[in-house]
């Protein structure tokens, strides 16, 4: 494995704002990294920078480029799609697949076909006249036909119905991720895109406050679900935060003796979802 993207200080100010507040981090070839966070965190900002679509302070290398002086050697490398969806709504979609095939020497129009085949867009639709969701589903199966070292999804499932959002993350691992391609995705959906992940990054108000691997998610975190006394025993251990479930309390803990939780209640590996509530500000 070696270090594809690698930040320091990472910083985009907006006036007073700073979208992204000096955010160190690396990212390994042949992960697939789940970027969460709240509303208005950072997400974007964060991989527009890593594209060289913003200016930013901060040293930052993607793919040995350096994403503002170096865009148009990084874009031969790297594939994206933008929460708002833009393609030329006039074409039909067959022109599409004749137009990127024309312009895009890693593009595989037969790949990108049987992409489609799965779903309702037909080939001599007009884009302009597909449903938003058939339209991210084009979007989605020409970027995937793209033979790209580093895919960047920001909110690649907004506006889908479940049934594509499973089949579409299904289909990232199983048809496009080969263990070397390096994937990041932005989502709010945590609990659909957990299982396809290698690792994960919290940020909030653009500052990076959890990166760590799910392996290392096991290891280090625990949550416990224990009721009556118990919970209010559990609850007087040091803890990252709290729900309330029916008669008792979950618990999260970080670096914890397991042991002395166990006469407690039920022990396993916290959710994502669950985690970063814990982090990001559940009870205390
Ligand atoms: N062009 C801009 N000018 C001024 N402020 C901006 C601009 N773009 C983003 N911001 C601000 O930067 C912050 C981070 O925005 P960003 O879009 O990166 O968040 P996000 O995590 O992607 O949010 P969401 O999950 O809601 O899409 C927000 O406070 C936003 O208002």
């Amino acid at each position: 494995m070696s270090t594809i993207i690698e930040a320091r200080g990472l910083t985009r100010r907006f006036g007073d704002l700073r979208a992204v507040d000096g955010a160190d981090f690396k990212v390994e070839s042949g992960s697939v990294v789940g970027l969460i966070g709240p509303n208005g965190a950072g997400k974007t900002t964060l991989l527009r920078s890593l594209l060289g679509l913003c200016k930013y302070d901060g040293e930052l290398d993607v793919l040995g480029c350096h994403p503002l002086r170096d865009r148009a050697k990084l874009m031969e490398q790297v594939c994206f799609i933008a929460d708002t969806a833009v393609l030329p709504r006039w074409m039909k979609v067959i022109q599409l697949l004749d137009y990127v095939s024309g312009i895009h020497p890693r593009f595989d129009r037969s790949q990108a076909e049987a992409f489609l085949r799965d779903t309702d867009v037909g080939l001599n639709r007009r884009i302009r006249d597909l449903s938003k969701g058939m339209m991210v589903q084009l979007h989605l199966a020409m970027v995937m036909a793209i033979d790209a070292k580093l895919l960047i999804l920001d909110e690649p499932t907004l506006g889908l119905d479940i049934l594509f959002r499973k089949r579409f993350f299904e289909q990232l691992i199983s048809d496009y991720y080969d263990g070397e391609r390096t994937i990041i995705i932005s989502t709010h959906q945590v609990e659909e895109v957990q299982h396809i992940l290698t690792d994960v990054s919290f940020i909030d108000h653009g500052k990076m406050v959890l990166s760590r691997s799910m392996e290392s998610i096991d290891e280090d975190f625990v949550q416990l679900d224990a009721v009556g006394e118990d919970a209010e025993r559990a609850m007087g251990i040091p803890h990252l935060g709290a729900q309330s479930i029916l008669g008792g309390k979950s618990i999260i803990y970080e670096d914890v003796d397991r042991a002395s939780l166990e006469p407690l209640g039920k022990l396993r590996t916290p959710s994502i979802a669950d985690l970063f509530v814990a982090i990001m500000g559940g009870e205390k």
